[in-house]
């Protein structure tokens, strides 16, 4: 026998869309404390099922996963990748199941992610330099770190990179990629009120996103262009990137059906909106909360720098031996977690979930955000300690049968580029701490009281920029 999902009361037209506030996590967090972990709201007319506890989010992502794998057409994706051509919003089918294989396969295996650590670690080295030039005075470490993610994707997916490169075309790339996040995060009132999709004419939406894909194409063209001729130039394997790997299944036909340029500059574009941001804000809010906590970064320093004897460059062989380093990390993605709602899915049929009925069409989404924080599953959970971490038998990003801890997704539509980012932050706080001691600029708050307000975007970003000092750590004599 089934029932309707808990429901709050909501109004004509606008459903329970009054009830979102600027911090939806907060909001839907809010909601589900009132109303129960499973909540039916309506954005408009439109159903959303929304998931805020470790039990709804299993029996979403892992009872159900089939279902609930598809996701909802949005007309701002669907202008960026041309209709779905690319993986984060790919419709549930064939193709959507080619190239995730693909991705586990060719660009995210572990064999290819050990491939990229020189990259890893050539930028990661190099902001390393370039912080210690900016010693003098605060240095804006949110920045920095936009700028080191956005290179090291560019140089993985595009085999050079662009960001703030003084080049020709290093001016555009920074445009189109600095547009390109602000459209992702923006929001089309035609998606919950299709009648009303003018109002994008209106606003000036629908022509930035015009001149942004535009742009975009144009640009991905010429890198493919320059890739075709590189390769029948050489026509060998070395140094490969992702464009290198997606035009040799193309010629392979390994996809079992015709891969256009189209598909290739999708899932390019898919790397930048999905990889460069989410990492950026997991290093900034992971040196913000060691900021607030004297105690917590001297143990991480301890640790790094009893690994990396006194030498200048933590490097990812290093890595293993930093166990409270990852732990300070699994932290900070258990409080702040740059996908809070994980991607809207979409169910492909009706559904019962336990006692309840959803139906077809119903958009779904999980409240990670407020799963890492539920009292229930943490002791002392708004509180920072990577301890917890540590325990024996401790949560593990991969093992996701707790639901409890589920930053990168879970089930078919997980994130496939976790142990990519993962390492790439890991490697980064490692030499940051290993290369310097840290303060809050003069003048500005104490550490306990550092600004920690997020914003809401595509990705859940610090509202403030994170400005810090940083000092030579003595021992590191040769860098000085
Ligand atoms: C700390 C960094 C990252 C976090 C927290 C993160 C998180 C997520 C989340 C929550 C999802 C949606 C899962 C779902 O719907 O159940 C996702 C999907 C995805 N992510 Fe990530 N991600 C990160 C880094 C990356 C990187 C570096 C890449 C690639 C360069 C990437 C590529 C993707 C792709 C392609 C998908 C879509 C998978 C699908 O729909 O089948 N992500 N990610």
């Amino acid at each position: 026998k089934c029932h309707l999902t808990p429901s709050p009361p909501r109004l004509p037209i606008i459903g329970n869309l009054h009830q979102l506030g600027p911090q939806p996590q907060r909001s839907l967090q809010a909601l589900s404390q009132k109303h129960g972990p499973l909540l039916l709201l309506y954005f408009g007319s439109m159903p959303v099922l929304v998931a805020s506890d470790n039990d709804s989010a299993q029996a979403v992502l892992k009872t159900h996963d089939r279902v609930l794998a598809n996701r909802p057409s949005l007309i701002i994706p669907d202008h960026i990748f041309y209709k779905g051509k690319d993986l984060v919003f790919a419709k549930y089918g064939e193709y959507w199941r080619q190239v995730k294989k693909i991705c586990i396969l060719h660009l995210f295996s572990a064999k290819q992610v050990e491939s990229f650590r020189s990259v890893r670690e050539e930028e990661v080295f190099l902001m390393i330099e370039n912080i210690f030039k900016l010693c003098s005075g605060p240095v804006d470490l949110s920045r920095v770190f936009r700028s080191t993610t956005n290179n090291i994707v560019s140089r993985v997916a595009l085999g050079k990179k662009y960001y703030e490169e003084k080049q020709s075309r290093g001016l555009e790339f920074m445009q189109l990629l600095e547009e390109l996040m602000v459209l992702m995060g923006a929001f089309h009132i035609g998606d919950i009120f299709p009648s009303l999709a003018w109002i994008g004419k209106l606003t000036g939406l629908d022509a930035r996103l015009k001149r942004n894909s535009k742009g975009w194409n144009d640009f991905l063209e010429q890198v493919i262009e320059d890739h075709v001729t590189k390769r029948r130039a050489n026509g060998e394997d070395e140094g490969r990137d992702f464009v290198d790997v997606l035009l040799e299944i193309r010629e392979t036909g390994e996809m079992g059906f015709p891969i256009e340029r189209d598909h290739i500059k999708a899932l390019i574009l898919d790397m930048f909106v999905a990889g460069t941001d989410t990492t950026y804000t997991v290093m900034e809010w992971t040196m913000a909360e060691l900021m607030r906590r004297p105690a917590i970064i001297k143990k991480a320093q301890r640790e790094v720098r009893t690994v990396s004897q006194g030498n200048s460059e933590v490097t990812e062989k290093d890595l293993p031996l930093l166990p409270y380093l990852k732990s300070v990390i699994k932290e900070t993605l258990r409080l702040h977690p740059p996908v809070p709602l994980l991607v809207p899915r979409e169910a492909m049929q009706d559904v019962e979930i336990g006692e309840y009925r959803v139906p077809a069409k119903t958009r779904v989404m999980v409240n990670v955000w407020a799963i890492g924080r539920d009292p229930k599953l943490w002791e002392d959970a708004e509180a920072f300690k990577p301890e917890r971490f540590m325990d024996a038998g401790s949560i593990d990003l991969i093992k996701k049968h707790y639901f409890r801890f589920i930053p990168f997704g879970a089930g078919r539509r997980s994130c496939p580029g976790g142990p990519f980012a993962l390492t790439a932050v890991e490697l980064a706080i490692a030499n940051l701490l290993n290369s310097f001691e840290w303060e809050l600029p003069d003048g500005e708050l104490p550490p306990g009281e550092l600004d920690m307000a997020e914003a809401c975007g595509i990705t859940l970003r610090k509202k403030t920029p994170l400005r810090a000092v940083a000092t030579p750590f003595q021992e590191n004599v040769f860098r000085i």
